[in-house]
């Protein structure tokens, strides 16, 4: 089964999935990665030209797209929107929630200067809890293991992981 991790932006699926990857010896396979390649520009121009609806139709394409590879499978934040993408990661999926203090979230996309994040550009604290807040019980019903990552480095993270679902 699909390993798929799942977190606000900033938890650290990408960086998580790709120390996973390194020390299974199987790839991972970044959700919005393979968006930009498909789309041919930044997820940012795509939400300016064609808007957030259309950005999730094509996430939900592309999860069901890549949901049955084998490997580690890191969506961008707001794959669990959808109650389609809900059902799908519950059936077909082992799905690791990885859970950071907003605090720590906003410290690290602040410093974080090689994405560049649509939905967060120019907004206030309020405004971000806004999106965070409602997340939260989604991400954790779809969950099957939650970890903390708050003080954790991406690597003890990933140790964690494999603990959990073995390797
Ligand atoms: N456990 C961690 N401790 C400290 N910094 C971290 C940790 N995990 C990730 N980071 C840093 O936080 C930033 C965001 O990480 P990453 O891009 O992996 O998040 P993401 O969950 O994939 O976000 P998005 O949903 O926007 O794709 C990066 O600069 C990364 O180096
Ligand atoms: O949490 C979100 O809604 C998003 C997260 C990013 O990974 C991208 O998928 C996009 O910027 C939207
Ligand atoms: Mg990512």
């Amino acid at each position: 089964m699909t390993l798929v991790l799942i977190g606000f932006m900033g938890a650290g699926k990408t960086t998580v999935g790709n120390v996973l990857a390194n020390k299974t010896a199987t790839k991972q396979i970044d959700l919005d990665q393979c968006i930009v390649d498909k789309i041919g520009m930044p997820i940012s121009e795509y939400f300016d030209e064609h808007g957030e609806e259309a950005f999730r139709e094509l996430e939900t394409t592309m999860l069901k797209n890549f949901l049955n590879t084998s490997g580690i499978l890191s969506p961008g934040g707001g794959v669990i929107l959808k109650e389609e993408n809900q059902a799908l990661l519950k059936e077909q999926a082992t799905v690791v929630y990885l859970q950071t203090d907003l605090d720590e979230l906003l410290r690290r996309i602040d410093q974080d200067t090689t994405n560049y994040r649509p939905l967060l550009h120019n907004k206030t604290i309020e405004e971000v809890k806004d999106i965070f807040l409602p997340r939260i019980p989604i991400y954790e019903e779809i969950a099957d293991h939650i970890i903390d990552t708050t003080n954790k480095t991406p690597e003890e993270i990933a140790d964690v992981i494999l603990e959990l679902v073995g390797d």
